[in-house]
């Protein structure tokens, strides 16, 4: 059976963000994983992974404007020197916090922004974010996000159009970031999908569609999903990264879909 983990910007969010470490391992979780760490002291992140026996699974990339609306650079001509910089601020974390896996967001491509110059520069970031990862035995996931609900514009949307960007990079540190809820949105198919992308999927997450709350509220049969995925020799993490329709502590029902 695959590792869970819990995405502390969505799960535990009645406690203050360094106390969700705590929450996440009494409620049964090995690992953990949240949009981004940077305004936090590494040191501090690190002693609350140890403390609670937690690894680290993945954090993102630093996005740009967050608050703002910005969802990632990596897609932006004129930002390729801050992506830069932000790349190599996540190796420095990623080492403290002895994390193998970091998410790289394509960003929002603007409306008058041309779509083969935003694609070129997404390439070329992933490969120059991806030699530098692979020097620190890192491996660069790529998210399709959808972009009919959650992002519009959003530019990489598709499984089918992170799988063009591997093939064009092709740098084996380099994988798709498998979201379950975005790809119901956007393509179902969920099961075939997984089983036809396996040897490039680098990480997998979860919520129910639609409404982005935890499994059994929505329309994706979880028990199912969760046992072919241990059918299919899925080894890797699976992370609960969900609004929890109620509280985070009665949302984790679906723990018993996975004994
Ligand atoms: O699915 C998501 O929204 C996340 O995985 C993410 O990192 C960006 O919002
Ligand atoms: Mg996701």
């Amino acid at each position: 059976m695959p590792q869970f983990a819990a995405n502390l910007s969505m799960l535990f969010t009645e406690v203050p963000f360094m106390e969700r470490f705590e929450q996440a391992r009494l409620a049964g979780f090995t690992g953990v994983e949240y949009l981004f760490p940077y305004e936090w002291p590494a040191a501090e992140l690190q002693q609350a992974l140890r403390t609670n026996s937690l690894t680290q699974v993945l954090f993102n990339l630093p996005p740009g404007d967050w608050g703002g609306g910005e969802r990632g650079i990596a897609c932006l001509p004129d930002r390729v020197e801050e992506f830069r910089e932000g790349v190599l601020q996540a190796i420095e974390y990623a080492r403290a916090l002895e994390c193998t896996r970091v998410n790289c967001l394509a960003g929002l491509k603007p409306a008058d922004l041309d779509e083969d110059l935003a694609w070129q520069t997404l390439v070329e970031n992933v490969r120059w974010a991806a030699k530098q990862l692979e020097a620190e035995g890192i491996t660069l996931c790529l998210e399709a996000i959808n972009s009919r609900v959650d992002m519009p514009g959003f530019f990489l949307d598709t499984s089918a159009r992170v799988m063009r960007l591997l093939e064009e990079v092709d740098m084996d540190n380099v994988r798709l970031q498998y979201d379950l809820y975005h790809m119901q949105i956007m393509e179902g198919d969920l099961l075939r999908t997984v089983e036809c992308l396996l040897p490039w999927i680098g990480h997998i997450q979860f919520a129910d569609n639609p409404g982005r709350h935890e499994p059994g509220t929505g329309e994706i049969n979880f028990s199912n999903v969760f046992r072919e995925l241990d059918n299919l020799g899925y080894n890797g993490w699976l992370s609960a990264e969900y609004r929890p329709a109620t509280t985070t502590a009665e949302s984790l029902g679906w723990f018993q879909l996975t004994s």
